[in-house]
């Protein structure tokens, strides 16, 4: 039996691999999350990679892991989760009126006949905010949409009204770039829809 195990609580992230058609079960990784880089692209690859292991080395059989990591990047710095509704406000303060970027990483561990593939890989989305006030952003933190989301926003919620564009994959900052992964997996000669749990 082959399966594919998205080794994440996000519920975006499965949301999305539902989009494509893929068939997997959702296996949250316990894995501590270490950071030994502060550049983006590494960053989100090296906690991709730490989330899929940890689910990787729980399984066995043929199985297809895919693990994902998504940061926000502001000028120097690197905005994960707010930790509260203070540090949700200051992010979005930095946010506003600016022009960031959307990392997200992914691993993929393969299994297949006993043996052992894996392969990380990146996508960066630009994205530019509209001017927000004080009001707007104390009312969209209120809301609570900003508390489980790097960089205090979800594209895909009410912040949409304060995106201006954007300049790359929008599945990408919602937390997984569907159209590059999907190319990774055909590169590594798989049919996500061939595979079942
Ligand atoms: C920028 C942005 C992020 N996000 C989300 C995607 C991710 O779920 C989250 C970033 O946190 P992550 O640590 O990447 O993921 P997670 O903790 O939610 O799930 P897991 O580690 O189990 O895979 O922010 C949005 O939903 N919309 C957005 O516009």
């Amino acid at each position: 039996m082959r399966k594919i195990i998205l080794a994440s609580a996000s519920p975006r992230r499965r949301e999305l691999l539902e989009q494509i058609g893929a068939v997997f079960e959702v296996c949250p990784s316990n894995a501590e999350e270490i950071m030994t880089s502060s550049v983006p692209r590494e960053v989100v690859q090296e906690l991709s990679r730490c989330k899929g292991n940890e689910v990787f080395e729980r399984t066995s059989g043929d199985v297809l892991v895919i693990g994902a990591d998504t940061v926000v990047a502001f000028q120097d710095s690197i905005l994960g989760k707010p930790a509260d509704a203070a540090m949700a406000r200051d992010m979005l303060l930095r946010l506003q009126g600016n022009t960031h970027q959307v990392y997200t990483g992914v691993t993929l561990l393969l299994r297949q006949g006993g043996t052992v593939t894996q392969k990380s890989f990146y996508e960066k989305t630009e994205v530019v905010f509209y001017p927000m006030t004080g009001e707007e952003i104390d009312a969209y933190v209120r809301t609570g949409e900003p508390m489980d989301k790097a960089g205090a926003y979800g594209i895909q919620g009410k912040s949409a009204v304060f995106v201006e564009k954007i300049d790359g994959d929008y599945s990408n900052v919602v937390g997984l770039p569907l159209a590059r992964l999907y190319q990774e997996l055909k590169q590594m000669g798989i049919d996500i829809k061939e595979w079942h749990s």
